[in-house]
């Protein structure tokens, strides 16, 4: 019997997300909030190639705005590579490359998906063997997006968006994404939020905001009718994004009157997804944005979570 020669270097494909539907409920005392949304995983991927090394080291291309993409122990990879270390007492090192095509702090969850996809690399390079379940715990000490980075396809996330259970979502679904040169902090959209919602007043004796994904979203998403879904996609961070960059509004408008069936913020933003019809309705919307000098992705959701390539 001959065994497989251990690897010397690992690449797993992780994708970008889109929150179909995102409720923001109250903030805890730990600076997060409660969540209840629904993720689609699109055909949108980072690429993270693991090799051994001694100590630890990253190297990151693709997209336009590296210089925001911390190489230290800043970076999601490289935090999750020293954690899986850490956790399974593994003394080497390893050398991450990252090839990205998700924008930089975009709201899509890219620094998540390198997070998840430097777990499953490197567990797979050094052989420690961890199981599904205790990767994602991993992954939810690293970032609340990064759990459904793992698990991929179209999942329903509550707590701080880290638990999720697996959404039935038929057939496919057309996306036109339209990135922003400049990316936009999680946190503060976040705390925008709730400086909006202080000055709306609500009372704090308010009855909780209901943190359920409205029946509607997951009939949609079982129906596979983009119509459907396009009644019901909904982003609580939305007039947060938009406040801090009014211009997106323009991009949604643009893309629903170039035959977008709905737009929206995707998570915290401030890439636009446009849901369109098909494949052809998704081209079409990506002509006529062009005319407006708008460049745009056409990708498509669900798809697998992190997974091995090679
Ligand atoms: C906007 C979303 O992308 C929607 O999926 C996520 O909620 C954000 O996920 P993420 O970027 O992985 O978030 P983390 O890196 O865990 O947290 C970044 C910051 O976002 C805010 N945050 C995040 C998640 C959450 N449930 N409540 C929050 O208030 C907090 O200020 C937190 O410090
Ligand atoms: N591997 C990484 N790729 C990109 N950004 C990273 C990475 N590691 C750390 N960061 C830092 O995290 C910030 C947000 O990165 P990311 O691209 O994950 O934002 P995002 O897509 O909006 O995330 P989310 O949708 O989960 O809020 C970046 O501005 C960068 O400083």
């Amino acid at each position: 019997m001959s065994f497989a020669a251990p690897a010397d270097s690992v690449h797993v494909r992780a994708p970008g997300k889109i929150n179909v539907y995102l409720g923001v409920g109250g903030r805890h005392d730990d600076g997060y909030h409660a969540l209840a949304t629904v993720f689609q995983a699109v055909s949108l991927y980072e690429d993270v190639i693991a090799r051994h090394a001694d100590d630890f080291s990253i190297t990151v291309s693709g997209v336009d705005d590296l210089d925001s993409v911390p190489l230290d122990d800043r970076n999601l990879a490289m935090r999750a590579a020293k954690l899986l270390a850490s956790a399974a007492g593994y003394e080497g090192g390893v050398a991450l490359e990252i090839r990205k095509s998700v924008p930089v702090a975009g709201g899509m969850g890219g620094g998540s998906a390198d997070a998840a996809a430097a777990l499953v690399a490197c567990d797979a390079l050094w052989g420690t063997g961890f199981s599904t379940a205790r990767l994602h715990e991993l992954g939810a000490r690293l970032g609340a997006d990064v759990p459904f980075a793992l698990h991929g396809g179209t999942a329903v996330g509550t707590g701080r968006g880290d638990q999720l259970n697996p959404a039935l979502a038929r057939g496919r679904f057309d996306w036109v994404l339209v990135p922003s040169d400049e990316g936009l902090s999680t946190p503060v959209v976040y705390a925008r939020l709730d400086a909006l919602r202080d000055d709306e007043g609500a009372l704090a004796d308010d009855p909780p905001l209901s943190l359920e994904v409205p029946a509607p979203v997951l009939q949609a998403l079982r129906s596979g009718d983009p119509d459907l879904l396009a009644e019901s996609i909904y982003n609580d961070l939305q007039e947060a994004a938009l406040y801090e960059r009014p211009e997106l509004e323009t991009t949604i408008l643009r893309g629903i009157h170039a035959g977008a069936l709905q737009g929206i913020v995707s998570g915290s933003g401030p890439t636009v997804a446009l849901l369109c019809a098909s494949p052809e309705g998704a081209q079409e919307v990506q002509s006529l944005l062009r005319e407006h000098g708008l460049e745009s992705l056409h990708v498509h959701g669900p798809v697998q979570g992190a997974r091995i390539i090679s």
